[in-house]
């Protein structure tokens, strides 16, 4: 990995006003990776963290980016030290996920899915059920604050390096219906497989919960290839090396066929995939072959923060490399929806009441 491949991904650049008021929606989103650094700055003195790089806001957003922009999933994860050591009170995790909520509507985002550790937040003193009680409380507060224009779910990530991921499913379980629609596993990929986390994939299962992975980031399809069939994963984090399993003609084999036929959708984040090393540039990226090729794609964010972006960005990003127009936006929001780890009825009112009416906007004006 070449630093200078994948130096388009700290290039700034300013989203078409159209794309801004595009109804979008963002499966793939840290909690812990998409903090406002003002409020970095401001919690890491309160609590009194000297940890933190800098104490200018807009140093701090971009030395985040820097450090992240390092080729390597493990030297990107090594960032989230910084922003996981202020998010250990309860006013603090209130006040991010409220923030949060509030700074995904703001960039036109209708539903979001914010995944964090809760493990990674006991240093104070915290319980498990304390932190996902505060952050369910702050995107509860974040919604009001934008007068209903934003749905916010939590999804509860187990780390693959710890062995606490039975009590997080259990966690899942225990909160399902009151903020948390789903279970996801995050962390080091590379000696970590998900199958590890048996019990909890269990668990989640005799309990008819929602899972998603992160899996083909770091490692290729074997390790999609566990996270569908050994742990029931219904949507995978990233999941881009099912290239792997996609000859250069297009000829699929039968686990990317799989994922195919059974629309199991990728959460894809080109910036953090450049950042990381999973793609080389967005021009290279294998989003648009999979779309061509069928595959249910999504289009996220990953971590707002740490890999300096917004929707509104991936989305022009997308839109510089391959063309895209709103047609395209369209059918990633609305698979995005149908994706989410929310009864049907309310992913078809979503689509119909306010993603459909918003793209027919966004076609009936002029774009700019
Ligand atoms: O793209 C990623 N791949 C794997 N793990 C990630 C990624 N982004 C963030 N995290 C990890 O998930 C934790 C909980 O939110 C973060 O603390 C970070 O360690
Ligand atoms: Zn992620």
């Amino acid at each position: 990995m070449h630093l200078s491949d994948n130096s388009a991904a700290t290039a700034p650049v300013t989203p078409a006003e159209w794309i801004r008021r595009a109804p979008k929606a963002v499966l793939h989103d840290h909690l812990d990776g998409g903090l406002r650094p003002a409020t970095i700055v401001e919690l890491a003195r309160a609590c009194g963290y000297a940890g933190l790089p800098t104490e200018d806001p807009a140093e701090l957003a971009v030395w985040f980016r820097d450090a992240a922009d390092s080729g390597s999933l493990e030297r990107y994860l090594e960032t989230f030290a910084h922003t996981c050591a202020v998010m250990q009170t309860r006013e603090a995790l209130h006040r991010i996920a409220a923030e949060c909520a509030e700074d995904l509507a703001d960039d036109g985002v209708v539903y979001a899915e914010v995944r964090y550790a809760p493990e990674q937040h006991l240093e104070a003193g915290l319980t498990l059920d304390e932190v996902v009680d505060a952050v369910n409380e702050g995107l509860r507060e974040g919604e009001r604050r934008t007068g209903g224009k934003i749905t916010v779910r939590a999804l509860l990530t187990g780390m693959r390096h710890t062995r606490r991921s039975l009590e997080i499913a259990e966690l899942t379980v225990a909160h399902r219906d009151r903020g948390v629609a789903g279970f996801d596993i995050a962390g080091g990929e590379i000696g970590n497989p998900p199958a590890e986390h048996l019990p909890a994939f269990q668990h989640l299962k005799r309990h008819n919960c929602h899972i998603t992975i992160h899996a083909g980031e770091a490692v290729g399809a074997e390790s999609v290839h566990e996270a569908v069939q050994v742990c029931g994963a219904e949507r995978i984090g990233h999941g881009v090396r099912i290239t792997d399993d996609i000859a250069a003609d297009g000829t699929l084999g039968h686990l990317a066929a799989y994922v195919r036929d059974n629309r199991i959708a990728l959460e894809v984040c080109p910036t953090s995939n450049l950042q990381t090393g999973a793609a080389v540039s967005y021009e290279k990226h294998p989003i648009d072959e999979l779309r061509r090729l069928g595959f249910t794609v999504t289009l996220n964010t990953d971590n707002r923060l740490v890999s300096g972006t917004t929707m509104s960005e991936e989305f022009q990003h997308m839109a510089d490399a391959f063309g895209y127009g709103p047609e395209v936006f369209e059918e990633f929001t609305v698979a995005a929806v149908e994706a989410a780890f929310l009864p049907l009825p309310e992913r078809r009112r979503i689509i119909d009441e306010i993603v459909r009416p918003g793209y027919a906007q966004v076609g009936s004006t002029p774009r700019s």
